[in-house]
């Protein structure tokens, strides 16, 4: 298993939110996390990277205990994380955003990333700060893959973004996928989870209410009402 966490429980102050969460993530998998507002899911996000460190449970990768790492050294072991903010250098030009980001010896170079993402080919020399939403969410995930990730973390990539545009940045989350990079994906847009996913968590109060592979999923729609609110129309 490339990452295994193992009942974790994470506070912020007193404030038990995460609570028993286990999952796992194998190699080369799209895994989804799915819960309604609040349930834990960016949480769950920053303690496996160590930002809301658990303060009980295992976090392994590829074997390795990383529960008590310090974030940098996660990031080390080629676990990227995109936050939601996205967190790009608005007064950078795209091009600077992706060489600062750039690891020595990556598998990936600005020519693989401007494969992936051609509108960041055209908005090379633009400034982080001119893009569009769907455009910086894009850089944040090509300054992610320069890292050479081996597990991309990925905060609800598409929010807020315009259908177009979602369908965009599904076609290349599946192209960085068929590359072999494994993907753990908070996302709240149904339709994006199952086009993409091979298996789903559900959270809901800090706790996994469901977990289940892709075709199960797709077809209970029992599960998908009880829990994330998405009423079936017959
Ligand atoms: N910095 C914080 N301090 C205190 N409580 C927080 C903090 N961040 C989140 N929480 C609380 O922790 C719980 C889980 O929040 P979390 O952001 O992980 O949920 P989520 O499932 O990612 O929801 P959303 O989609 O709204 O981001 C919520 O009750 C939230 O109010």
């Amino acid at each position: 298993m490339l990452l295994n966490v193992e009942h974790i429980h994470a506070y912020y102050g007193q404030s038990h939110v995460i609570q028993d969460v286990s999952l796992q993530v194998g190699e080369g998998e799209l895994v989804c996390l799915l819960g309604r507002n609040g349930a834990g899911k960016s949480t769950t996000l920053k303690s496996i990277m160590g930002i809301v460190p658990a303060r009980q449970g295992r976090i392994t990768f590829r074997g390795e205990d990383i529960t008590a790492l310090p974030t940098y050294r996660i990031s080390g072991r080629n676990i990227c994380f995109v936050p939601e903010h996205r967190g790009i250098f608005r007064l950078l030009t795209v091009e600077e955003n992706l060489k600062l980001a750039a690891h020595k010896g990556s598998r990936w170079s600005l020519d693989d990333i401007y494969r992936i993402f051609p509108r960041l080919k055209e908005r090379r020399r633009n400034g982080g700060g001119q893009l569009s939403g769907g455009e910086q969410q894009m850089l944040a995930i090509g300054r992610a893959l320069v890292n050479s990730p081996e597990l991309l973390i990925l905060d609800e990539p598409v929010e807020g973004l315009a259908p177009v545009i979602v369908e965009e940045i599904v076609a290349q989350l599946k192209q960085i996928r068929g590359s072999g990079i494994a993907i753990l994906l908070v996302e709240q847009n149904l339709e994006v989870c199952t086009q993409l996913a091979d298996r789903h968590y559900i959270l809901e109060s800090g706790r996994v209410v469901y977990h289940g592979d892709n075709a199960a999923f797709m077809a209970d729609a029992e599960v998908k009402d009880k829990y994330l609110g998405v009423g079936v129309a017959d």
